[in-house]
């Protein structure tokens, strides 16, 4: 599988319908956001137990995705997607008809397990279909696209469920999947001349070492690294603790706290096609983006922290439009790891690398919540000073993230002259 020299105009149509179905992964799993408060009611949930849906959706998306990315390599795309689009409408159905919270927990995993299943699809027909040259600008509206359902999930299914109540709603969200189901298996192909392309059966130790020769690259580890290091702070914010933060500590009503956090999507699906053209032109200076990235995500979070009391309007619009111009760096991870491996271990490389995002999620929700508890023990309320504290821990992780980055651009760089990396190759070895 190597990407044709000029992009056919199927591959268009093709990639439609595959980002519909991320899309649809993407609205999926922010669908449950939106339904909090509804959801404490009918499982009769703790603040706690209701954190618990979200980190146990990352964590499945987060562990599935290099076992995805070997499935990819090995059944191709289109069968894996195929399996996750089933996987994630059967979950949803399951959340729409569950009655006890372990019912609704398990419905939460199935969706996390076809949602995992779907991205790195996309980014292999992507790589499958396109032009290389064409190949990072698609990658780039794909990530921003996609967040596009998180959009739907906000505003429709808010509307949805006040209207139509959970099981409706949800039913109605699940009828997408079927829908999309035929379409795909209508339309994609696993590349221009072949319906199905499977890789080659591997023994376990083949599996290691396919695996092993992925992560020695260090165009991987950079992709990873820079995966890691740009999109979380708008995870933090739109997974969790944006609202609290924006209440609590910036004296923000709902609704405008509510409006700030859905201005990062839009922030990153407009921002996305510019980084696309960056990297496709300029791929000698891809980690010099990210390394900017962190750098302006990080000096604005300080200006809002270090600013007495609560900080005015222009800057928590300019905090949130940063964050979510941060989402669409994290792209250029995977190109990084598109230039650094063979097609054949190419999506078990963006499995890895994809798990870099979610990883530092995951730690960063976690540990400002361990903070926000160690700060306000005892108190009725979380204070605009744990928050202050809380929302700077996410300073270690940038400091690491910028850390690796710098290490394994230095390492790619020393091994590689500027013309072999503008030619489209950070493969060492
Ligand atoms: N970095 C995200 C995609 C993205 C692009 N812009 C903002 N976010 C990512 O890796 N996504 C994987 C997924 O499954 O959504």
């Amino acid at each position: 599988m190597t990407a044709p020299p000029t992009t056919p105009r199927r591959a268009w149509l093709v990639w439609g319908v595959a980002l519909a179905v991320y899309v649809l992964a993407v609205f999926h799993r922010s669908s449950l956001a939106v339904a909090g408060l509804a959801a404490t009611e009918r499982f009769d949930l703790s603040a706690s137990q209701l954190g618990t849906f979200a980190v146990l959706q990352l964590l499945v998306y987060a562990g599935l995705q290099i076992p995805v990315g070997l499935l990819i390599d090995r059944f191709g795309p289109r069968a894996v997607m195929t399996t996750g689009i089933v996987t994630f409408s059967i979950g949803q159905t399951a959340f729409a008809l569950a009655s006890s919270y372990p019912e609704a927990l398990l419905a939460r995993v199935l969706v996390g397990t076809g949602d995992a299943m779907t991205f790195i699809c996309v980014l292999r027909l992507v790589n499958s279909w396109f032009a290389p040259r064409t190949i990072p600008l698609v990658t780039q509206l794909t990530g921003s696209s996609g967040q596009v359902g998180a959009i739907i999930a906000a505003v429709p299914m808010t509307w949805a469920l006040g209207e139509l109540g959970w099981t409706t709603a949800y039913l109605v969200a699940a009828g997408a999947g079927p829908v999309l189901l035929a379409a795909l298996l209508l339309v994609v192909h696993d590349t221009p001349q072949h319906r199905h392309l499977p890789g080659q059966p591997m023994s376990r130790q083949a599996l290691v070492a396919s695996l092993r020769a992925s992560w020695s690259q260090p165009g991987t580890r950079l992709g990873f690294w820079i995966h890691f290091s740009t999109p979380f702070s708008a995870h933090v914010l739109a997974l969790l603790w944006g609202f609290p933060f924006l209440v609590v500590s910036e004296g923000l009503s709902d609704t405008a706290a509510g409006t700030l956090l859905s201005l990062i999507v839009v922030a990153t699906v407009a921002s996305g096609p510019v980084l696309g053209w960056v990297v496709g032109n300029h791929p000698w200076h891809r980690s010099s983006v990210a390394l900017g990235t962190v750098a302006a995500t990080a000096a604005t979070w300080t200006v809002v922290l270090a600013w007495p009391g609560h900080a005015p309007l222009w800057l928590l619009v300019l905090l949130v439009v940063v964050c979510g111009c941060a989402g669409p760096t994290s792209m250029i991870g995977f190109d990084v790891g598109r230039t650094s491996n063979p097609p054949e271990r190419m999506a078990s490389a963006s499995g890895i690398i994809n798990q870099g995002g979610f990883v530092a999620a995951l730690v960063a929700v976690a540990a400002i919540g361990v903070v926000l508890d160690l700060m306000t023990a005892g108190a009725a309320t979380y204070t605009p000073d744990a928050f202050r504290a809380a929302m700077s821990v996410q300073y270690l992780l940038w400091a690491f993230g910028a850390l690796q980055i710098w290490r394994y651009r230095q390492r790619v760089r020393r091994l590689l002259g500027r013309e072999v990396v503008e030619g489209g190759s950070t493969m060492i070895g």
